[in-house]
This record gives C-alpha cells, sequence and structure tokens, in this order.
C-alpha cells in the first residue's frame, strides 16, 4: 500500500503549508466545505505568501512534484504571474546515488563487465539531478589503449516506479480537483498533469535524448556557433546515455567568461540566432535552454546539453510565428487579426475589429518601450491569452517555444543588456517569409512534388481525353463546356510552367 503512504503524505503537506487555506471557500460541496473548516489551521508557515507554500509544498514532497511546479511555472495562462514567478525558483536538488549502483545499471544495460566497457569509469559522480546523473570515463580505441572522454548518463535506477506512482495520484487527483472546485475547470488540471505525463516519460527514455543530441549535432555540423556533442549509440540504451565529453565554461559564470576573453555581446546574438535559426530553418529546438545546460567553450562556442525536451515545428506553426512576429513589430493588430482568421487559426465567424482591439488591448502595453527592448516571449504569451479567449486551442510545441523564447532572451539580456532583439531576430523573420513567398518558394514546393508529377503526368493525354470525351457527351451547356476547357488549358499552362521552372 506505498500509494496510500504517499497519498497521506500528499495531503499531509497540503496541510501543514497552510493550502487548505487556499482552497478556503473554492469547494463546491456545502457539506465537504463545512468538513474544512473544522481542521485545525496549520500555522507553520503563514507568515509567506500563497505562492510561496505552494512552493514550499512542492519542495517539501521531493523531484517529481518540484518537476510538475517547473512545468506549472511556464503556464502563467494557468496559474496566474504570481504563482509563475515563484515556482520558476523551483530547482531539483537531489542528492547523489551511489555510484556502484550507476555501473550495475550500465552492465545490466550491454551485459559485460564495466572494464569490458568504457576504459575507466569515475565511479563519483560529476552531477546528479532528480532523474539521471552524470558520470566521466573513457572508451576503448581499437587497439585497447584510452580513447574518447565522454560523460555518461545514468537514469536513477529506483524512479521509474516513484515516478509512475506520483503520475497515478496526479491524474487522479486532477480529476477530483475539476470535479470538487469551484476554479477547478479553469486551472485545467488534467490537461497540465497530461502534458507533464508526456515530459517526463520523454526525460525517462535516454534514447529518446539521444537521438534528439544526434539529430540536433547533425542540424549544427560545423557550425560557427553551436557545438554538441556527439553521441556514442553503441553505448547507449534506454537508462544510459554515452556521449562526448565538453569542456566549458557554465553560461552563468560570466566571470570566468570575460577572464576567458569571450566576447558576451557576441555571445548574446549567437544565442538568439542559434534559436531562430533552430526555429525558422530545421523547425526543431532545444527546449529546455534554462543555463544549468549550457556551457560555453573557449572559443566562445554554445555548447548545448540535455536534450531531453525537444520542440518540433511544422510549417504551419512557422507561418504562424513569422506573419504575427512581422505584424506585431509594424504594431499591424489589423494583419494579426486577419491572418488568424484566414489561416482559420479561430473559428471562422471571429469579428476581425474584436480580435484586433483584443490583441491591441494586450499588446500596446508592451510596446511602450524602444523597439529594443521588446521581448518575443511575452507577445506570444499576451497572444495565446487573447487566442484563447476567442476559442482557440494552442499547440504545446508553441507553448513550448514560447516558453524557450522566455528563457534564451533572459540570457541574451543577462550576457547583453543593450541586446537588440528584434534586430537579431528581424532577419530570419523576413528570410522565411521571402523564402515562402514568389518564384524561388514555387520551384521548391514544385521540385518537392516532383515524384508524384512522375506519376502523374504520363497518364495526363489519356486523362484530357477522358475529360473532352465526357464533355461532348454529357455537356450540352456551353457555360461547363467551356469551363472543362479552361481547367485543361490551366493544367497545360501549369505543366509548361514547371518545365521552365526546372530546366
Ligand atoms: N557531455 C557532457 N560533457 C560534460 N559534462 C556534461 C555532459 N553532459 C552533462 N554534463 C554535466 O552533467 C550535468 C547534468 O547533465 P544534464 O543536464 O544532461 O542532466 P539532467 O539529469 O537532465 O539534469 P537536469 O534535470 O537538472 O537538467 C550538466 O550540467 C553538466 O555539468
Amino acid at each position: 500500500m506505498k500509494w496510500l503512504k504517499r497519498f497521506r503524505l500528499i495531503v499531509h503537506t497540503v496541510w501543514y503549508f497552510g493550502l487548505i487555506n487556499l482552497l478556503d471557500g473554492q469547494l463546491r460541496h456545502p457539506l465537504l466545505r463545512k468538513l474544512l473548516s473544522c481542521l485545525p489551521e496549520s500555522k507553520e508557515t503563514l507568515e509567506y505568501s500563497n505562492a510561496v507554500r505552494l512552493r514550499l509544498a512542492l519542495e517539501h514532497l521531493g523531484p517529481i512534484f518540484v518537476k510538475l511546479g517547473q512545468v506549472l511555472s511556464t503556464r502563467p495562462d494557468v496559474v496566474g504571474p504570481e504563482y509563475a514567478s515563484e515556482l520558476a525558483k523551483l530547482q531539483d536538488r537531489v542528492p547523489a546515488f551511489d555510484g556502484g549502483i550507476a555501473i550495475a545499471q550500465v552492465e545490466k544495460a550491454f551485459g559485460k563487465p564495466i572494464e569490458q566497457i568504457y576504459f575507466d569509469f569515475e565511479r563519483e559522480p560529476i552531477a546528479s539531478a532528480s532523474i539521471a546523473q552524470v558520470h566521466q570515463a573513457h572508451l576503448f580505441n581499437e587497439d585497447g589503449t584510452q580513447g574518447q572522454k565522454v560523460a555518461i548518463k545514468v537514469l536513477r535506477p529506483d524512479i521509474k516506479p516513484v515516478i509512475e506512482q506520483d503520475l497515478a495520484l496526479m491524474h487522479w487527483g486532477a480529476v477530483w480537483l475539476e470535479k470538487l472546485f469551484r476554479d477547478g475547470k479553469r486551472l485545467k488540471p488534467r490537461e497540465v498533469v497530461k502534458e507533464f505525463d508526456k515530459y517526463l516519460h520523454d526525460e525517462l527514455d535516454l534514447m529518446h535524448e539521444a537521438a534528439n543530441a544526434s539529430q540536433l549535432g547533425r542540424q549544427f555540423e560545423n557550425s560557427a556557433m553551436l557545438i554538441v556533442p556527439k553521441v556514442y549509440f553503441d553505448y547507449c540504451s534506454r537508462n544510459v546515455m554515452t556521449m562526448e565529453w565538453m569542456d566549458g565554461t557554465p553560461i552563468s559564470d560570466t566571470e570566468t567568461l570575460i577572464a576567458k576573453g569571450i566576447d558576451l555581446k557576441k555571445l548574446a546574438r549567437f544565442g538568439v540566432e542559434i534559436f531562430f535559426t533552430q526555429v525558422f530553418k530545421n523547425g526543431f529546438f532545444h527546449a529546455d535552454m534554462h543555463p544549468g545546460n549550457i556551457f560555453v567553450a573557449d572559443d566562445g562556442r554554445y555548447i548545448a546539453l540535455d536534450f531531453g525536451i525537444v520542440g518540433t515545428l511544422d510549417e504551419y506553426d512557422k507561418r504562424y510565428l513569422a506573419v504575427n512576429f512581422l505584424a506585431f513589430f509594424n504594431r499591424d493588430y489589423h494583419r494579426v487579426a486577419t491572418a488568424h482568421i484566414e489561416s482559420g487559426w479561430v473559428p471562422a465567424d471571429t469579428r476581425a475589429e474584436e480580435l484586433e482591439s483584443a490583441v491591441r488591448t494586450v499588446c500596446e502595453p508592451i510596446f511602450n518601450r524602444p523597439l529594443s527592448q521588446i521581448s518575443f516571449g511575452l507577445i506570444l504569451m499576451r497572444l495565446f491569452e487573447t487566442s484563447r479567449r476567442f476559442n482557440v486551442e494552442i499547440q504545446p510545441q508553441l507553448v513550448l517555444l514560447q516558453k524557450t523564447l522566455l528563457n534564451i532572451e533572459g540570457l541574451g539580456r543577462q550576457l547583453d543588456p543593450n541586446l537588440d532583439l528584434w534586430a537579431t531576430a528581424k532577419p530570419f523573420l523576413v528570410n522565411w517569409m521571402n523564402e515562402q513567398m514568389g518564384w524561388k518558394a514555387l520551384k521548391r514546393n514544385l521540385e518537392k512534388e516532383m515524384p508524384d508529377w512522375a506519376n502523374i503526368l504520363p497518364s495526363l493525354p489519356r486523362k484530357v481525353n477522358e475529360v473532352l470525351s465526357h464533355s461532348n457527351d454529357q455537356s450540352r451547356n456551353g457555360l461547363q463546356k467551356q469551363l472543362q476547357y479552361n481547367q485543361i488549358i490551366m493544367v497545360i499552362i501549369a505543366i509548361l510552367l514547371i518545365f521552365i521552372l526546372l530546366k
């Protein structure tokens, strides 16, 4: 009955940190309200605000709840800005587990003694977090000598059942929160827990992380801005990930960076450029860009670590971002509204003026400062808030992007308070828009469709013939006939165009 013990601990924590007061007046059922009011009050932490007490309670409940708090901190639309900024302070500091256990995990994963897998394996981890810890080692060269220095991430052995149990309780709690509390529906607990469930399961599979790292590495091969550790797939499993060891300075250690002669302004600009390259060129972005995961190499390039969470964007998402950002920076709220209607982002019967006015109300105050100081992340957040009021379901990858954008901006401005985000980002947006329009885009799209054309073209004469004879048989109506001829002519013109473009 482990879950019952855990459940009791959760209930006790809610009471101890005075969170019951937070629920005061929220219960729908009068009998339950009465029952709650009979409980003795915990006075332990009452001097703190509700948000602080919630943070303390999550810390008390351990790493999984800390992670839930971190996820909630990225949803100010759900929990409100005060809670979001308090929960952002949560850090998952967890004592390391024994090196012997890590070795046993690795040996189990590869079915060999550790000395046969790595040339040497440091028993003491160099870092530990809630889900995994990292050890240092060397691989073997072919001749048995010391090879590549590597970092090995090993999953906590006992973490999966703990996570599953906590998640089951969270799913259950979310259902009841929605049923019993007045604000239950608005807080969307089931949606939040579902999102959290996916996030945790992604982090629990190190093969998933290894594949993400490898894809990002390929996209930034020989980049002058970013280094991604090489993944050694032969030494990876669901519980163990082996990657190239990266030497660098944590990005938050600006003193050392300056002492090493790193140009912080350039670094700040690189951060934004890397992000927009990931978004608009690759449609694949590292979505866990907190300072603990970013190092700087001595040559001034970024080093990315921790690839458990990534976001993927399709052409539709990119268009949404480019069109809206460009319209925003021209303060063209009407364009924001019409783009939303034309593209079907909001229900078709939405009135453009109403949407325009709502967007203006939340965004105009942001623009009440120089363009160079505007936050893209904040604009996007406000846009999402407004869209939700117009019944738009914001896709999770866009929420992830917005959160990452806030991180990138925070980081960039820490390195260079005068960083002009707009000037750095605009070329990426304009370039993407140009690529999507005009002849070049048409040519590229036609090229993409080439394999299909190869199938369609040979059968075209037969199809034209069919249409013509069909029209002779059945179309008595002159207008209908004319339309069919027009269609055929347009197909022929299109084919000619393709040949000209692809010549
Ligand atoms: N390839 C590497 N080379 C050198 N050090 C590394 C490497 N990978 C990870 N580390 C070290 O291990 C630490 C933890 O790694 P990582 O962030 O991937 O683990 P995590 O368990 O996902 O942690 P968290 O959940 O806190 O983000 C890093 O901050 C870094 O110090």
